[in-house]
């Protein structure tokens, strides 16, 4: 089993180019199901959850063609059907896309429940009022989903939870249904629009992605398209946290820095220094900083994908700060392995309390899941002395090439198995 060993107290410093969008190349892989000739999906990032969607699409009838590490070609001329079964769906989230996208073409789909990180219930009653709303029938029996319908007829839909997947799901099936399609409640994050662009250039109408409605005219046919994926604004914060965490100086490239707004606020609120250029950050951080208190929201919110990154760095800050995660109620099973580095943190519920401590110690820990992986990293990037990280398959669902990303920076970080 793949651990990592990391040489704590180095200060980042240099460049660091951001990879396309996890989030929004996990729905746009599966919403290629959707087109009637061959698609190019560039600046892919280079992660095990893109390798296990073009397993799916090829076991499905796709022809998938990965032409180098960000990009790929897909014709989903040939697949004529959508079973995904328990070992495939397990693995990931966006499993569930295949849903909206297959119901779409084929107007039927079954997919087993989907994985994902383990960070709460996540039920998907959304996704499926949704499906039903447009007139599919939604059954779900041996942990097998399965949605059908004659006809899909566009409607209204009120979301009463703002959800990513219900949104983008809708979205998929509604691309090909009879009349208007309207999304009420609809999440606003940056990967519903970059999904939207995606089926506007294959020929759907798709319109107010990006508010709160969204509105989607059903069409007949779609053909292929070229399309680039955004670049992860995970990705990006999780390394302007290292940054801060280190007292390091890190220029972020390829990015959009208006979806890194609620991060920066929130770093120059601790003392950080981080000042926009372009499509680049530079974030520059002295130590001592100050602590501060972070809620996560929907977008434009603080996203509850670098709540676990972030509550390393307060760890190290100056002061007493409070996290409250707002949207996964599972989402504080990193803390106990801050806790075996010297963190101060007490959770009760959604809340976590952490007093800043003056330094992390290097221990052996273990990541839960995706994000709470990169807090470790985060950790133990600050810590004196060694950190091992077992479980790194979590983080590679999410990060492309962390170690040699952080290498360049300067970090001393090496692989053992
Ligand atoms: C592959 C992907 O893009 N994953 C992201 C997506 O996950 P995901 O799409 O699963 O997250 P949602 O936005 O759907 O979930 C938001 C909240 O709504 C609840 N909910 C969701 C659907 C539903 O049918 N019913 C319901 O109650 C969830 O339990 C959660 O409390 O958005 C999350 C919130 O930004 C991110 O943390 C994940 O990284
Ligand atoms: C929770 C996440 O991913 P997923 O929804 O794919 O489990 C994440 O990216 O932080």
């Amino acid at each position: 089993m793949e651990k990592l060993i990391i040489e704590g107290g180095k200060r980042l410093s240099g460049k660091v180019e951001i990879s396309g969008f996890k989030n929004a190349a996990v729905a746009l892989i599966p919403a290629a199901v959707l087109a009637g000739d061959v698609c190019t999906i560039e600046n892919l990032p280079s992660i095990s959850d893109v390798k296990i969607l073009a397993k799916i699409l090829r076991g499905l009838g796709a022809t998938v063609h990965q032409k180098n590490s960000k990009v790929i070609e897909i014709d989903p001329r040939n697949i004529n059907h959508c079973f995904i079964d328990y070992e495939d769906a397990k693995e990931l989230r966006a499993s569930y896309y295949f849903l909206g996208a297959a119901l779409g073409r084929f107007k039927k789909a079954k997919v087993v429940y989907p994985g994902g990180c383990c960070i709460g219930s996540r039920p998907i009653d959304q996704h499926i009022k949704g499906f039903e709303a447009l007139g599919a029938q939604v059954n779900i029996e041996h942990g097998i989903i399965s949605v059908e319908a004659e006809r899909l007829i566009g409607t209204e839909i009120y979301l009463d939870v703002v959800s990513v997947g219900a949104t983008i799901n809708i979205m998929l099936a509604a691309t090909k249904a009879e009349g208007v399609t309207i999304i009420e409640n609809a999440a606003k994050e940056p990967h519903i629009v970059d999904v939207a662009n995606f089926l506007n250039c294959m020929g759907a109408n798709v319109r107010g992605a990006g508010t709160d409605t969204i509105k989607i005219e059903g069409v007949q046919q779609l053909k292929g398209c070229h399309h680039t994926v955004i670049p992860d604004q995970i990705e990006a914060g999780t390394y302007m946290i290292a940054a801060a965490a280190t007292g390091g100086d890190v220029l972020i490239s390829n990015i959009i820095p208006k979806h890194l707004e609620a991060i920066t606020a929130k770093l120059r609120e601790m003392g950080v220094e981080v000042v926009e250029n372009g499509e680049s950050l530079r974030v520059k951080a002295t130590k001592p900083l100050k602590n501060i208190n972070v809620k996560t929201l929907v977008y434009p919110g603080f996203p509850t994908d670098l709540q676990q990154p972030m509550s390393s760095l307060l760890t190290i800050a100056s002061g007493t700060g409070v996290i409250t995660e707002t949207i996964f109620e599972g989402r504080f099973k990193h803390v106990d392995e801050l806790k075996r580095m010297g963190a101060n943190i007490k959770v009760e519920g959604r809340v976590a309390v952490i007093q800043g401590v003056e330094k992390l110690l290097g221990a052996k820990v273990s990541a839960s899941d995706l994000r709470a992986g990169a807090a470790l990293v985060v950790a133990a990037l600050a810590a004196q002395g060694e950190t091992e990280i077992e479980n790194v398959h979590y983080i590679h669902r999410g990060y492309t090439g962390l170690c040699d990303k952080l290498t360049s920076l300067g970090a001393i970080i090496k692989k053992t198995y």
